[in-house]
């Protein structure tokens, strides 16, 4: 039992000044608070004016991190009650400045796990020291070779893991005491990091031979068999490494990918509230890719998926795809494509200029695509000439620029509804408002993984799934729809951020009972919807 100053720099079981006098006699806490008690929601409301006073997002942003650093029920509660407008703050696209200043602004770890790739001997005792004896139902772990669009940031991407697990506890309820951010330190080739005497991290080139698998297969192993009911959830590893990871453990353990596995799901979900608005099949489309990495590569394969489960064939369905990267358009005589990429390559035979398809442009102006999505990290690459192009001959193109944060997005919301006299149906990764043209107010959905992986984990961790399946991931992306009226003028894609945490429920009542049909639950799910309740904690001291 935790007393004094130890239970009050405790942030799971801190409450400030909400503890009460009998509390503060107990537990060694008398004179070390200001006398007058408060209650949960006086503080709230305090934190909430605070956070409005602020002058900018970064200080917004700096101040509820010190109270997630020093009482957990108290940031949750507040972050919870006001999850649309938080979000941008302390995640998306906020996140992406505390990743770069991390170093500099070092107050805390935030009970997170530092894991060296210079000592693998330490990693069981690290794991042990910052899980303190609580018991984990969840990791998001990153080696921060591929921080949204930011690239490589070595030990400061520890920010990402911590920043996902929060919209984990505010959207979906799994409980902080019962989750770990875990950065994997393999050195960092950003030589401004390297040359940066603040900065935190190992001053060294990432290590990229066999010992940096082994390093993951050893942090794999050593947390499946210390915590046996693990969710483990991969974040922004690098292109070379992500898809390798999540195949080699995805059949033996209940193991994630966001970049890959997440965004396919809110993607599909996005595409499947456009052509509901729309009244299309998803059959009729032609699907256009820019930028062909983890995230690009991970949603094409879900979407084709989807059009399999809906009945076409391979050969039928793969006909629907154009990947364009740095390259242009991807054929199958290139040498330096991925293995992801493989699977959706074309035939230069099918084309009259195949040479001259090195550009989105042209390549857009030769496929005439229905739907195209951005994962490229190249601002603005989704011109309105590009867009003109393509909207001439679709009368509602899907087009998401989802490449984060905010400067790296292909295009903006506004200007995409502009450029097609409102007919694009439009998603963006970051966080957008809506956008009034010609009297009707479009409503921009946020397809952003953020929407999906929060329901997706409680439904997995609730019912104890032992694997996640493709048949679990297919029926979250269908679980939201539904949500959104689509005969509105002007509807989004996507339902609102503002709903997240009782839609997250429904994706996750929806998961359970998909992993209890495939008999992988090792908890009770009699009943899909009481099992994930049951099992969601709130924000309220104890
Ligand atoms: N909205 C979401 O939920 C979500 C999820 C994951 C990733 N993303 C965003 O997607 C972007 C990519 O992330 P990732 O993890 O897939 O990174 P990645 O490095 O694996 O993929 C990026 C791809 O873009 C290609 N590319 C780079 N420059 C290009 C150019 N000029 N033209 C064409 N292609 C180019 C790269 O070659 C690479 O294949 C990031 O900005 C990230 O924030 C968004
Ligand atoms: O972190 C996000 O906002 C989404 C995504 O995982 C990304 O890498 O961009
Ligand atoms: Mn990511």
């Amino acid at each position: 039992m935790k007393k004094g100053y130890d239970l009050l720099n405790d942030p799971f079981l801190n409450k400030g000044t909400a503890f009460t006098m009998q509390e503060r006699e107990k537990y060694g806490l008398v004179g070390i608070l200001p006398p007058t008690v408060q209650s949960l929601d006086t503080q709230a409301e305090q934190v909430y004016k605070n956070v409005e006073n602020k002058p900018n997002v970064t200080e917004k942003r700096h101040y509820l991190m010190n109270i997630f650093s020093r009482n957990r029920t108290l940031f949750f509660h507040v972050f919870k009650q006001h999850i649309a407008e938080f979000m941008p703050i302390v995640y998306d696209p906020g996140i992406a400045e505390s990743i770069r200043e991390y170093s500099e602004f070092f107050i805390t770890p935030q009970n997170a796990a530092y894991l060296s790739i210079d000592h693998p001997e330490q990693m069981e005792q690290s794991i042990r020291n910052a899980a303190e004896g609580r018991d984990i139902d969840l990791i998001v772990v990153t080696d921060a070779e591929a921080i949204l669009g930011i690239g490589d940031w070595g030990t400061n991407g520890v920010s990402i893991s911590v920043g996902k697990l929060m919209v984990y506890t505010a959207a979906a309820g799994l409980d902080p005491a019962r989750v770990l951010p875990v950065v994997l330190d393999a050195g960092t080739n950003r030589e401004s990091l390297l040359n940066d005497p603040l900065y935190l991290g190992l001053h060294q080139k990432r290590i990229i031979d066999d010992r940096y698998y082994n390093f993951v297969d050893q942090f794999v192993k050593l947390v499946e068999n210390m915590f046996p009911h693990l969710y483990l959830h991969f974040e922004d590893f690098g292109r070379e490494h992500a898809a390798n990871i999540l195949n080699k453990y995805v059949d033996t353990y209940p193991v994630f990918n966001d970049d890959i596995e997440g965004t396919g799901i809110i993607s599909l979900a996005g595409i499947l509230g456009g052509l509901n608005i729309s009244g299309e099949k998803l059959s009729d489309q032609t699907y256009m890719c820019f930028g062909a990495g983890t995230a690009g590569c991970g949603i094409a394969k879900r979407i084709y998926q989807e059009m399999l489960d809906q009945g076409l064939s391979e050969a039928e369905a793969k006909k629907k795809f154009y990947l364009v990267d740095r390259q242009g358009l991807l054929f199958d005589d290139m040498t330096d494509l991925t293995p992801e990429q493989k699977p959706f390559v074309r035939k230069r035979s099918e084309f009259d200029n195949a040479d001259e398809l090195t550009t989105l442009a042209a390549a857009v102006k030769a496929i005439h695509p229905t739907i195209l999505v951005g994962t490229s990290t190249q601002s603005g690459a989704f011109t309105e000439e590009i867009v003109k192009e393509m909207a001439s001959f679709t009368k509602r193109p899907i087009i998401f620029p989802l490449s984060n944060p905010t400067e790296l997005a292909e295009a903006k919301a506004e200007d995409l509804i502009h450029w097609t006299d409102g007919r694009a149906l439009v998603a963006t990764g970051i966080p957008s408002q809506p956008v009034t043209y010609k009297g009707v107010t479009y409503e921009i959905g946020q397809a952003n993984n953020a929407l999906i992986y929060p329901g997706l984990g409680l439904g997995v961790i609730a019912s104890g799934a032992k694997l996640l399946t493709d048949r679990m991931i297919s029926v979250a992306a269908h679980s939201i729809g539904g949500i959104v009226d689509p005969a509105q003028p002007g509807a989004a894609v996507l339902p609102p951020v503002t709903q997240l945490d009782r839609f997250s429920e429904t994706v996750a009542s929806a998961v359970a009972a998909e992993a209890k049909k495939e008999g992988l639950n090792r908890n009770d799910v009699s009943d899909p919807d009481e099992c994930v309740k049951k099992y969601k904690w709130e924000p309220k001291y104890k």
